[in-house]
């Protein structure tokens, strides 16, 4: 494990750090005025402890703070007075200003120039240069393109018109993330979401929140489902006779899953495919029949987590994926190492063994994967996540700077998946509001609490290229859950979990959006 975190010792610099804290080595952020946390204060010095908690950074990957925890605590009694204190590497994000002397999220189309990963949290701004779409550079432009994306709410909508996401995922493993994907997307706005699942997620899913709509498609019991299940490695003493009997039963109950899915199609915005879905063989076949039947109507696709276990495997599977009426197309959201399991795919390697290389990901291999999954005519549009999240279909790119949080919990992925499933949809009747001139834009332009002023005039001048929405909605969806995780986190610091994002989403969005506009 140590020599496997010392490939990455640039990304992940300082895994254990024995930690004492003092005014000029502070990782985490002063306590927020408005919530406070005295015991996060520094201690005066003759009080001072020497400290084995990580430092939360913003390059920790999910799992490493726990993880070391016992070599830290080992490494403390080792060496406690000769190791040298280290504070945290990673600094801020240069995000740009709001003017007001806050960081805010700055996204900027580009299709020329240089990008990577490696080039975030220095202090000059992450933003490369390159050519901007909207003629106005400033961030407050940006993040007034990604407020165009956001449908006003009137008095004349009907339920279900901001949204209708379905979700296949969840296990009876894990019922977590169907959950935070399925929140998310109506703590964001969407109307309405079902989730497609294992009988046995089912119950646990409902008693989360009866806001959810839960179909169960699948008996996890009955297919011998596990996370991991292999089709090769099922040698259990039985006759060849009876394992093709059971072979056929389970071939019939994918065949069910399938026909209890796709009936939904017609009345979904968009499918989120993969949260807390598994790997298990049987239901990975299911998912790629799903997958070409909603090839064949077109449905707006997220794929995220166990989904693109699969794509990895059968990157053919997005081929020409159409655009359909609606021009969503399909977005898959990797964090560093699905990313580098597509990869794998595409170039026939090993998926199970991709890692990471140790240099990051530029924005000109996001582009390719975007371009190689979606082969010839696909529209794959690709939000690779990490220290910043780089946003990219095949041709164009854009670098999301939002600060995000420092805790990397489980579940925050999730969260952004069905974020992104309700974007992509909005940034649809965006489009059709576009097409159907100003006068929603002048409604809009009385709205805006955050840079008011030139949001304003911003919104009025700048029209969204209607081949780039499908950027912008990722972009906007990355920016709602980084910003709903730095909120999070300034409340709770290590206590944050996924929970605490989804809380917050809704005070992100009417920051971005106010409800209270005056009808028109
Ligand atoms: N509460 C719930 O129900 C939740 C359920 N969830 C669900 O769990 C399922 C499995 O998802 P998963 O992400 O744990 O599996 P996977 O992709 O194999 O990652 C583990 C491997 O990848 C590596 N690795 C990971 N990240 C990396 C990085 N940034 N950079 C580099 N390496 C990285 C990591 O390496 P290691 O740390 O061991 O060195 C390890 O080898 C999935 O269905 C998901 O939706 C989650 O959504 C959480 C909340
Ligand atoms: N180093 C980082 N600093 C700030 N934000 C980050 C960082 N890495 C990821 N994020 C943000 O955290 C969210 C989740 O990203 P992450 O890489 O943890 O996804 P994941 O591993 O798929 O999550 P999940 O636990 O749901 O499977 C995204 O919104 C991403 O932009």
């Amino acid at each position: 494990m140590r020599s496997f975190l010392g490939r990455f010792s640039n990304i992940f610099p300082h895994p254990i750090r024995l930690h004492h804290p003092t005014a000029s080595d502070t990782h985490l952020e002063p306590p927020s005025k408005a919530t406070g946390v005295p015991w996060l204060m520094p201690p005066p010095p003759f009080l001072r402890p020497p400290t084995f908690l990580p430092a939360l950074s913003h390059s920790t990957k999910r799992g490493v703070s726990l993880r070391f925890l016992p070599l830290a605590i080992t490494a403390f009694t080792t060496f406690f007075g000769s190791m040298s204190c280290k504070s945290g590497s990673s600094g801020r994000g240069a995000a740009l200003s709001d003017g007001r002397g806050q960081g805010v999220a700055a996204a900027s189309i580009h299709n020329a120039a240089s990008y990577s990963q490696s080039d975030a949290g220095g202090s000059s701004s992450p933003i490369a240069p390159g050519r901007a779409l909207c003629l106005n550079h400033s961030a407050g432009s940006d993040i007034g393109t990604i407020k165009r994306l956001i449908p006003a709410l009137t008095h004349t909508a009907r339920k279900g018109q901001m949204g209708r996401v379905g979700l296949l995922g969840g296990s009876a493993d894990f019922t977590g993330a169907p959950f935070y994907a399925g929140m998310a997307g109506l703590k964001v706005g969407g109307d309405l979401c079902y989730i497609f699942t294992a009988e046995e997620a089912s119950g646990p899913l409902k008693a989360y929140s009866p806001e959810l709509m839960v179909t169960p498609v699948y008996s996890a019991k009955s297919l011998g489902v596990g996370f991991a299940g292999d089709l090769e490695g099922e040698e259990d003493g039985s006759s060849d006779a009876a394992r093709s009997a059971e072979h056929k039963a389970k071939e019939k109950q994918v065949a069910r899953m399938v026909q209890r899915v796709t009936p939904f199609f017609p009345k979904l915005h968009v499918l989120v495919v993969g949260p807390g879905l598994g790997r298990d063989p049987w239901i990975m076949e299911a998912t790629r029949r799903i997958l070409v039947e909603a090839k064949t109507h077109a449905l707006p696709l997220v794929i995220d987590a166990d989904g693109l276990w699969l794509v990895a495997h059968s990157p053919e599977i997005l081929q020409d994926y159409p655009e359909g009426d609606d021009g969503g197309g399909v977005v898959v959201t990797p964090n560093l190492i699905e990313f580098a399991r597509l990869q794998a795919g595409l170039t026939g390697a090993s998926v199970a063994e991709a890692t990471p290389p140790a240099v990051p990901f530029q924005h000109t291999d996001v582009i390719a994967v975007a371009k190689a999954l979606g082969g010839k005519a696909g529209r794959v549009t690709v939000c690779l996540k990490g220290r910043e999240d780089i946003v990219a279909d095949r041709e164009r790119w854009l670098v999301v700077t939002e600060e995000g949080a420092r805790r990397r919990s489980g579940g925050l992925g999730d969260i952004l998946a069905g974020t992104t499933g309700v974007l992509l949809h909005w940034s649809h009747l965006a489009m059709q509001e576009q097409a159907h001139g100003g006068a929603v834009k002048a409604e809009r332009s009385e709205r805006g609490s955050e840079g008011k002023g030139a949001q304003s005039g911003e919104e009025s001048t700048c029209q969204i290229d209607p081949r780039d929405r499908v950027l912008w909605a990722c972009a906007g969806a990355s920016l709602i859950a980084r910003r709903a995780s730095r909120r999070a986190f300034e409340e709770h610091r290590r206590s944050m979990t996924a929970p605490d994002v989804l809380a917050h989403l809704g005070p992100v969005l009417e920051e971005l959006s106010p409800t209270d506009i005056k009808e028109p």
